[in-house]
């Protein structure tokens, strides 16, 4: 892998491929070239520093390390979260052709589909009033109470599908900061508010203590008489769920091959649900296997999820570049650069092969980004000019919801591409001159300022473009993003699919509590950690 990973380097600098401006000039069917359509999903990733002999070469580094073959295991059900000793199918959730299986020998699919058409029961019952709160009115607000992926998924999609938004108001309560919570509580009357704890393990520190939070404030107004029909839950946890006294009918379970991050398809998703309503969920779920069938069988070169993992691994260890930047020119998408953040650092942020060394390679990129056009008014800035390349990812619909606001929709289109040229194209010293002089300004001053109003170029980018952002796109950007990652994880030869990064922070925030409290010394912790904690307790309240 080292050494396919060099001579791609080599490939890189002796051929033109970095000059991506050259190579536009040279081949005026480079777009044709370089881009690939599912349907009405199209991907261009022609103005990357990509040449066929570059994608040969990442070919050729996707079958050293056995991608497809990595790819097939996951969806057969085989233990690839080896640290965890888990299969991995969140694909199984959307496996809408409903083909078995298996898990220890066991076809997942029956109790895949029987949690499904519970959801959709209890969503129709809230959607349409027939489950009611304990005095009898109609649940108008759902609130969420989760985090990370027991959060993001849910936040993001139903920010993402609000056209489609039909059921009751929606609420996500995720931060331990008891401000998210107040905020919300503040907002509703409990006789109509619905609350779903949504945790896979059903421990998470911030869930539980928010669940209290909401627990308390129903029992106080309503009495705890009423706190079943105020409460549902989502979980692996069953025993937990039922010990916090949350009724059996309104559990909604899922698996331990369910990773948090991956959790959007399963029960987790059940506020969605209760938004935009099953059949549009439905529609949600067959986006996604859309994408598990295209990246099952496609070739490379057709392949959409492979080529946007090898493309990113290019950037990252060929190209050397630090991070990517999320740019989705669809304000309903404004969540979906923080999803991938956890979708792709807490799955590729790693260090240790899947044979536990040290890894070879640069692993996951920071991942971030904003909307535009919002983002070009904040940070593009150093996108255009800096000395960091960033490659950036832009994603648009060719159609709006606004149909009256057509207009509208062509300024955003016009923008987002109009990036993506600047990136490339840029602007030369004697180009930034001559705007100038043209304009009257005198050659020195010219000389002395058009250095300042040069644009590299030569800076990478990715365009999807989708007919409008509903259901069916969503899931398939989704499930691409998420095979994405996986592509990349298994170049890294690292286990995308644990997470042992966030626990040394749980862990010393648990020893930290007594000490905040006022319960135990400070004592062994380093002088920093015990003269903050002497500040904030001197001036606590
Ligand atoms: O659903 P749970 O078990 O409450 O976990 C929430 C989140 O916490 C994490 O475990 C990280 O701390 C994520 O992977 C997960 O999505």
């Amino acid at each position: 892998m080292k050494a396919l990973v060099e001579s791609l380097k080599a490939t890189a600098r002796v051929t033109d491929a970095t000059d991506i401006r050259a190579a536009f000039a040279a081949d005026p069917n480079r777009f044709s070239r370089f881009s690939t359509r599912l349907d009405d999903f199209l991907f261009d990733y022609s103005k990357c520093a990509v040449n066929d002999r570059i994608l040969d070469g990442l070919d050729a580094l996707a079958k050293a390390a056995r991608v497809e073959d990595k790819r097939d295991a996951m969806f057969r059900g085989d233990i690839i979260n080896i640290t965890e000793e888990r299969a991995v199918l969140h694909t199984a959730l959307r496996n809408r052709a409903n083909r078995p299986v298996l898990v220890d020998g066991k076809d997942v699919m029956p109790d895949v589909n029987a949690v499904l058409t519970a959801m959709g029961g209890f969503a129709d019952g809230v959607r349409s009033g027939s489950l009611k709160g304990a005095t009898g009115r109609k649940i108008t607000d759902v609130v969420n109470i989760g985090i990370g992926g027991s959060d993001l998924g849910p936040v993001m999609a139903t920010l993402a599908l609000a056209p489609f938004h039909d059921g009751p108001r929606l609420h996500f309560v995720s931060n331990v900061d008891a401000a998210h919570i107040a905020d919300t509580l503040k907002l509703l009357d409990p006789e109509t508010s619905l609350f779903i704890v949504a945790s896979k393990t059903f421990t998470t520190i911030e869930t539980m203590t928010n669940a209290a939070t909401a627990r308390a404030f129903i029992a106080d107004k309503l009495g705890e008489a009423a706190v079943g029909n105020h409460f549902a839950a989502v979980s692996t946890a069953l025993d937990k769920v039922a010990a916090f006294g949350i009724d059996a009918s309104r559990v909604f379970g899922f698996w331990d091959w369910v990773g948090g991050r991956y959790s959007i398809w399963s029960a987790i998703g059940l506020p969605l649900m209760i938004a935009i309503g099953k059949e549009n969920f439905g529609r949600f779920l067959d986006g996604g296997h859309t994408i598990d069938e295209h990246f099952r069988s496609a070739p490379v070169r057709e392949n959409i999820p492979m080529l946007l993992g090898l493309i990113g691994f290019y950037h990252r260890n060929v190209l050397g570049y630090p991070s990517r930047a999320i740019l989705p020119y669809d304000q309903r998408l404004s969540r979906f650069p923080a999803y991938l953040q956890q979708l792709d650092m807490e799955s590729n942020g790693k260090a240790v092969t899947l044979d536990s060394a040290p890894v070879e390679f640069a692993t996951g990129p920071v991942v971030w980004g904003e909307p535009g056009t919002n983002g070009q008014h904040a940070f593009y800035q150093l996108l255009h000019q800096g000395t960091d390349i960033v490659p950036a990812e832009f994603m648009i619909a060719a159609n709006g919801h606004e149909k009256e606001l057509r207009h509208q929709h062509e300024l955003l289109i016009a923008n987002c591409l109009a990036q993506s040229e600047a990136l490339m194209k840029g602007r030369t010293l004697a180009e930034a001159k001559a705007q100038l002089t043209a304009k009257g300004m005198d050659e020195a001053k010219a000389d002395r300022i058009a250095p300042h109003r040069v644009f590299t170029g030569n800076r990478p980018s990715l365009t999807f473009v989708y007919d409008q952002l509903d259901p069916f796109a969503l899931g398939r950007l989704i499930a691409l993003y998420e095979h994405r990652v996986f592509v990349e994880g298994a170049l890294f030869n690292i286990n995308s699919f644990d997470q042992w990064g966030v626990e040394l922070g749980k862990e010393l925030a648990t020893g930290l509590l007594p000490v905040v409290e006022g319960e135990e010394s400070a004592e062994g912790h380093d002088s920093s950690t015990a003269g903050l904690v002497a500040a904030l307790l001197k001036a606590s309240r």
